[in-house]
């Protein structure tokens, strides 16, 4: 699946396929079954149900777990945004490839396989307080790099990403899609002092004026205040959906950017939960925008698809507890 013009892609947002309802009821019916008062794993029954219903199998499975890791740069750095400097993006890619970060670890301990993609990291997007962050091309582009990194065998798809500065593009971008202004957004990303905070929020404001007019189409909010990898996480998100795989979606920047779907077709996320709530400010608001739970309340703020990748095995539990235990007939107990 490539796109060659935006229109298409667009096209392509509104004929989203549904789960299983065959697998999710024949899920539903084994919960009702299984050795425990109903309701009683709480949304681990819910967690079943749902993996049933996308990976059309009333007995799901996880022994494929793909983390996608999408890197880009971000002009905007050039407003002071960030703690750290922009070519940190390029080392962390390196670091990545050589196994130091912390999604090597939290992969390797789940037995996910781990895929870091960079997006022309060499070459920043323009500064959105200035300029659309991308042409129509290079939108294109990263989106379908991110849908060309969606595997058929993967039974879930965990989404990440590594951009200094995407916390501002992030923060933009939810305030096109979701209203509000900066303030209601805009975090500490890797930890910026006051000073920084204030220039985040201001840049954020001047961003939405900049571009107002053009904001109320979600993929024209993408192409005018977010970032390659942003771009590239939606189309990865569309891919998953496109092929019925269940998607874990990460933090504050990694929500965002899936939620241009949401913005795109009612539903669009139905396929996705979200593995963390991160402690970036807007992400709490984010993920209750779009009807969104998450799994974990952990403190983290990493990015990396680290918070995804953790909850995993929740996921796990969930599908042992699904597939392994005992029905009341089974063990000879009486049923309530
Ligand atoms: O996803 C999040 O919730 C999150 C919150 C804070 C920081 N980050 C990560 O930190 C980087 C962006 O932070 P900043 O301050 O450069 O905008 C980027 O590499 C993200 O992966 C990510
Ligand atoms: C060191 C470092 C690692 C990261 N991983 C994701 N975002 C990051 C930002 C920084 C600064």
């Amino acid at each position: 699946m490539t796109f060659r013009t935006i229109d298409e892609l667009r096209m392509a947002c509104l004929v989203l396929p549904e789960g299983n309802d065959t697998s999710a009821t024949a899920a539903a019916a084994r919960q009702s079954i299984l050795t425990k008062p109903l309701g009683s794993l709480g949304r681990l029954e819910e967690i079943a149900i749902w993996l049933a219903r996308w990976q059309g199998r009333a007995i799901p499975r996880l022994d494929r777990v793909h983390v996608l890791v999408f890197a880009g740069s971000h002009g905007v750095t050039a407003q002071g945004v960030s703690a750290f400097p922009a070519e940190v993006t390029a080392q962390m890619v390196q670091n990545f490839a050589r196994g130091g970060a912390a999604i090597n670890q939290l992969a390797r301990q789940t037995g996910a396989k781990l895929v870091v993609k960079s997006l022309e990291i060499e070459k920043p997007t323009a500064d959105f307080t200035q300029a659309p962050a991308m042409t129509a091309d290079e939108l294109l582009e990263a989106v379908n790099a991110g849908i060309n990194s969606v595997q058929d065998e993967a039974d879930l798809v965990c989404l990440g990403e590594m951009g200094i500065g995407n916390t501002t593009a992030a923060a933009a971008l939810a305030a096109a899609l979701f209203g509000g202004t900066a303030r209601d957004w805009v975090g500490r990303g890797t930890g910026v002092d006051d000073a920084g905070f204030s220039r985040k929020v201001e840049v954020v404001d001047r961003a939405l004026a900049h571009h107002a007019k053009a904001l109320a189409d979600p993929l024209e909010a993408l192409r005018r205040v977010g970032g390659r990898e942003l771009a590239a996480m939606f189309g990865a998100a569309l891919a998953s959906r496109k092929r019925r795989i269940p998607l874990m979606l990460d933090g504050f920047v990694c929500t965002a950017a899936a939620a241009v779907l949401a913005r795109l077709a009612q539903g669009g996320l139905a396929h996705a939960m979200t593995g963390h709530v991160s402690a970036e400010a807007g992400h709490r608001k984010l993920v209750d925008c779009l009807g969104q739970r998450p799994l974990l309340d952990l403190g983290m703020r990493l990015g990396e698809a680290s918070g995804a990748c953790l909850a995993v095995d929740i996921l796990r539990g969930a599908i042992a507890c699904h597939s392994g235990m005992a029905t009341f007939t089974e063990a000879g107990i009486a049923e309530g």
